[in-house]
């Protein structure tokens, strides 16, 4: 069975999961296509999808008979609504981070699953599936003893001038937020964040860099640098300190030159490049699951486990220096 696909938002990210669909995975098809700017959806189809049917509004799109699964690739505020619809509808949905940019929101979308009695949601948290963080888990699950610290650093060369301070956490470490859960095993329990001096290129709107302190229910102490404006490269950084060692997330493989007395490696700069594979898996995984009819990989409890995580962390860059405290609710069964 090819598995008939529907992308809402065809921007940055819906090109480019439009074109991994069309171009490089097996096992399904664009057939559909959305955009709030239809020119931007129609650029798509002519470019990757020719026989693909653009709709003006995503929800006729999700409604379509034609259409088994969709893709939700919009503005992230736009999410919540596209994902109801698809449960609603009991299509499977991938749906790119944030879930949605409330915890409300999110909690809505899990309490629409869970009536719905299965998984139909995955979140586009892609670096569970990279292999770099892959090996990782690997190796923390079963060399280095208790995990007792992590360090970390999420830095972007730089911003568009629209990127405010709380962007830094909703939109950038939800990525660790996520990521470092199910490195873990673990969840929050408080949020602190303090700002060290400001980056002379960091434009007025936003407070760059940031330090964020997480604290585990496990007692793990994680620091994470969020540096989004560094200049030299996009530059993913991941330790874990443990009771019998430690373990490095592994440097992306790229070409070492010994030339001029130098002995150099080239840093990425673009987050696309550096995850390019990871997208790829977790797209084929979303195929995989979605052709059986439902989802698997990072699900709406773990989107909206990093919404309320998140609204702590932007609650503690308010209050900066002050620790917040981050409470879950219990886990419905669907999720364990
Ligand atoms: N997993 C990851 O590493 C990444 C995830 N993202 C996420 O993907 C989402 C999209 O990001 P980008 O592609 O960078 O943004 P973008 O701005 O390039 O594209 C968003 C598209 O959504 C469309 N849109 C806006 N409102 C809409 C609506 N109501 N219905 C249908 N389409 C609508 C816009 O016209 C635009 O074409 C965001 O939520 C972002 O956080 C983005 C980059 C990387
Ligand atoms: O999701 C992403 C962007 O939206 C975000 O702006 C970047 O900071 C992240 O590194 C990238 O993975």
């Amino acid at each position: 069975m090819t598995l008939r696909i529907g992308v809402i938002g065809t921007g940055m990210i819906g090109r480019d999961h439009t074109r991994r669909i069309a171009q490089v995975l097996a096992g399904a098809e664009i057939v559909a296509l959305s955009d709030y700017n239809p020119a931007a959806a129609r650029a798509v189809q002519a470019d990757l999808a020719p026989d693909a049917m653009v709709y003006d509004k995503g929800e006729e799109l999700i409604a379509a008979d034609d259409v088994d699964a969709v893709l939700v690739c919009s503005t992230g505020s736009t999410h919540e609504a596209y994902v109801l619809a698809a449960i609603a509808a009991g299509k499977p949905c991938f749906c790119e981070k944030p879930l949605a940019t409330t915890a409300e929101g999110a909690k809505r979308i899990v309490d629409a699953e869970v009536a719905a009695g299965k998984r139909l949601v995955q979140v586009g948290f892609m670096r569970r599936y990279d292999a770099g963080y892959q090996m990782l888990k690997k190796v923390v699950d079963s060399q280095i003893g208790t995990p007792l610290m992590v360090h970390a650093a999420h830095r972007n060369p730089t911003v568009p001038e629209h990127y405010v301070t709380p962007m830094a956490i909703h939109d950038t470490l939800i990525h660790e937020i996520d990521v470092f859960r199910w490195l873990l095993d673990d969840d929050y329990v408080s949020a602190q964040v303090v700002f060290p001096r400001k980056s002379s290129h960091a434009h007025g709107k936003l407070a760059d860099p940031q330090i964020v302190l997480l604290e585990t229910a496990k007692g793990v102490r994680i620091d994470v640098e969020i540096f989004v404006n560094c200049r030299y490269g996009y530059d993913i950084q991941c330790q874990v300190v443990g009771e019998e060692g430690l373990a490095n997330l592994p440097e992306p493989m790229n070409i070492t030159t010994r030339k001029n007395a130098a002995l150099s490696t080239p840093i990425m700069t673009d987050w696309k490049d550096r995850f390019v594979d990871s997208y790829d898996v977790e797209l084929a995984d979303f195929i995989k699951a979605a052709a059986q009819g439902t989802a698997s990989g990072p699900s709406s409890w773990d989107g909206y486990v990093a919404a309320i995580s998140s609204d702590a962390c932007v609650e503690a860059q308010e209050k900066t220096g002050q620790i917040i405290p981050i409470t879950l609710p219990a886990r419905p069964a669907l999720y364990d």
